[in-house]
């Protein structure tokens, strides 16, 4: 049987980062003029995410999506095709006007994640970058579209891959987010 289609970057096997990695370029898939945007370091806390306002990459299921600290983060070509999505939205996904690929997003707002960026570390021009270690907003691919009959196929088959799906964040960034929102409140 053919497995479960996630994502390209996983669907051979997830792969590990290397630790001699101190970042890259990532690159839009545009032939001409592409955007280009140096980050400095390793990602932290990659995962697919399967919600319906992450970039995926055509037919792909899932995006894999990953942040860096904002001052990681430097415009380097083209920045000027470069127009945010959702301006209402916590994270503000630069997308690039032509292609569509979505090239960092600050969380600029008042949140337990500001001042980090969400990039796609599929998109950097170099190989050692960490994989995904869970996913993510898996329950909402049915929001983009897939039969809700091929849930069970597709939470075994992140399984296999190692990649333990929840339908939220992992419990780990969950914690994170609600015990900023604990202090803040009181
Ligand atoms: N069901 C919705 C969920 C969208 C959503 O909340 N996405 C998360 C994860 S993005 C990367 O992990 C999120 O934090 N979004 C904030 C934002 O998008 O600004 C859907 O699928 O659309
Ligand atoms: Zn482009
Ligand atoms: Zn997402």
């Amino acid at each position: 049987m053919i497995s479960v289609s996630i994502h390209p970057a996983v669907d051979g096997g997830v792969k590990p980062g290397s630790s001699s990695f101190s970042g890259g370029t990532l690159v839009c898939a545009c032939a001409d003029r592409p955007v280009k945007v140096a980050i400095k370091g390793q990602v932290a806390h990659n995962h697919a995410c399967g919600c319906t306002k992450c970039w995926k990459p055509e037919g792909a299921k899932f995006s894999v999506v990953a942040v860096t600290a904002h001052e990681n983060v430097t415009v380097l070509e083209n920045g000027d095709k470069l127009a945010v999505v959702d301006p209402s939205a916590l994270i503000q996904r630069h997308a690039c006007k032509a292609c569509g690929v979505h090239m960092y997003g600050p969380v600029e707002r008042d949140h337990a994640f500001k001042s980090l960026d969400f990039i796609h570390p599929e998109r950097f021009q170099e190989a050692g970058w960490a994989g995904p270690g869970f996913a993510a907003f898996v329950s909402s691919i049915i929001e983009a579209g897939v039969d809700p009959s091929e849930m069970d196929g597709v939470r075994g088959r992140l399984k296999e891959l190692g990649l333990e799906p929840y339908d939220c964040l992992s419990p780990g960034l969950m914690d994170y987010i609600a015990t900023w929102a604990a202090k803040k409140v009181c």
